[in-house]
């Protein structure tokens, strides 16, 4: 291993998963907490004589960029931490980078991914959102503070020490927070930074609308049944009676090992775990930008799947009303529709008259759908894996999807191809899956007619694209 060596690096550009590329000897760096054109000293952090490329982290800027300013969370900034012989906290890698620029990088990583593994030169489209460069401008949201905090409306933490920690990149080791900068002012305010959560194994904090009273899950490995040796119900019960911010707690005791790789927040199988309200409700409220009838709301589990930056929702839903033809009495298909965001879209634009589908996987996310729509009968919810549904789709006026990280399954593209609907819109959250997604689409004979990309992730690599496709 290369593991301490010190190497002085000019960096290039900015690559998908937020580490900027050099060259040392000849081997390709990938280089974190760099901004595109700087000349940094960074520690190998991953490789050794034999590999092909290897990671490392800046620890000192010998000449910085006009873009690079203070990282604005100090847990999260690598100069600060490597400074006081500590490793920084993930999840705001983009943080030492103006947020300006830090848009303009997303637009460039979506452009040169979508080449490089979808062959696709999206500089030729004729959309209202193409930059200077061949690029797609990433649109800045509303809801986020002059830094770009304070936006997630959802936050997963592990324990250690009873506190609440989180990890940096690429490492197990937990760190205890003092704060978490990116989530919205009611969790910071609530006081849980101080809370002794020792017995807990992790918490997955949400504030529904991005508003509080906040919601607590609060994982164990035990059955909740079971009061735990640490008096950590007790002590729960102690802390929410002395936090009006918090409104509900609810422990979740895993039945079943977690399997790796599954995401927090769609639990395909939650038989797995045990949910037990300690204070407040079981369910939460999440304000839906197209009502259905007269529900402003869509009432669902905490751990079911709800966009996470505050007002991801609604930029999402006006994006695609502006890029859909969906007439009165036309008809959509929802795919990977979560608690219905789209669904009830779609269910306003077609009307009585118009025909929705709805199919989700995860079962209280989808049961949270069923509720939402019970007594509409022009949609129809249907809980099943997308891959089992698209051999049976019927043609519709447009196919909507907005699959998870790893991007949709080939047979749900060629079934969604076989309906042969008039339009289709992906929505995606990794420009890798996307662009390896489209060229199947482009082969299969669609043209990506238009792009949006959203900046649904302040300070962080990650983006959000919406993606119309129409047949060549
Ligand atoms: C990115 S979320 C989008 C949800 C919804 N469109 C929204 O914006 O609220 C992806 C959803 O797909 C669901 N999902 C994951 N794998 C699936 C599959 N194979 N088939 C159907 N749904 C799936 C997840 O449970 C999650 O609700």
């Amino acid at each position: 291993m290369t593991g301490h060596q010190i190497l002085t690096l000019a960096v290039g550009q900015m690559s998908h998963g937020g580490h900027c590329v050099a060259r040392h000897e000849g081997r390709v760096v990938f280089v974190r907490h760099a901004v595109p054109g700087e000349t940094v000293r960074a520690v190998v952090t991953d490789g050794s004589s034999t590999s092909r490329f290897w990671r490392a982290d800046v620890i000192d800027v010998l000449e910085g960029s006009d873009h690079r300013r203070r990282h604005p969370w100090k847990q999260a900034d690598a100069l600060r931490a490597y400074d006081h012989d500590q490793l920084p906290v993930g999840g705001a890698d983009y943080g030492h980078i103006t947020d300006v620029h830090q848009r303009r990088l997303k637009s460039q990583v979506f452009r040169d991914t979508m080449q490089r593994i979808g062959s696709i030169d999206i500089s030729t489209l004729d959309t209202d959102h193409m930059g200077p460069e061949g690029d797609i401008i990433a649109e800045h949201l509303p809801g986020a503070d002059a830094a770009g905090m304070h936006w997630r409306t959802r936050v997963s933490f592990g324990v250690v020490g009873g506190s609440l920690a989180m990890k940096p990149s690429r490492s197990h080791e937990l760190i205890p927070l003092r704060s978490m900068p990116l989530a919205v002012e009611s969790v910071g305010a609530s006081g849980i930074f101080s809370w002794n959560f020792a017995g807990a194994r992790s918490v997955d904090v949400v504030a529904p609308g991005g508003e509080e009273p906040l919601t607590l899950i609060v994982r164990t490995g035990s059955p909740s049944g079971s009061e735990s040796p640490t008096g950590l119900e007790g002590r729960l019960m102690d802390l929410a009676a002395s936090s009006p911010k918090v409104g509900s707690i609810i422990l979740a005791a895993e039945t079943a090992p977690s399997r790796r790789g599954r995401r927090r927040y769609d639990q395909l199988q939650p038989s797995s775990v045990d949910y037990r309200v300690v204070v407040g409700d079981r369910t939460i409220s999440e304000p839906l930008p197209t009502p259905v009838g007269d529900r402003l709301a869509v009432t669902l589990p905490p751990e079911g799947f709800w966009q996470i930056h505050r007002s991801a929702p609604s930029a999402l839903v006006r994006t695609v009303d502006r890029m859909a033809h969906l007439p009165a009495g036309g008809s959509a298909i929802d795919l990977y529709a979560g608690a219905g965001l789209f669904t009830a879209w779609a269910a306003s634009r077609t009307g009585a008259s118009g025909q929705v589908l709805s199919v989700e996987a995860a079962s209280p996310t989808s049961d949270a759908a069923r509720k939402l729509f019970a007594g509409v009968p022009n949609v129809e919810v249907v809980q099943a894996t997308a891959e089992s549904t698209a051999n049976r789709l019927v043609t519709s006026d447009l196919v909507v999807l907005d699959p998870p990280r790893t991007g949709a399954a080939k047979r749900v593209l060629s079934g969604i191809d076989a309906a042969d609907p008039g339009q289709i819109i992906y929505i995606s959250c990794d420009p890798a899956s996307f662009a390896r997604d489209s060229r199947l689409l482009c082969d299969l004979g669609w043209t990506i007619r238009d792009i949006a990309l959203l900046d649904l992730y302040p300070n962080t690599h990650h983006m959000e694209s919406v993606a119309l496709f129409e047949r060549s």
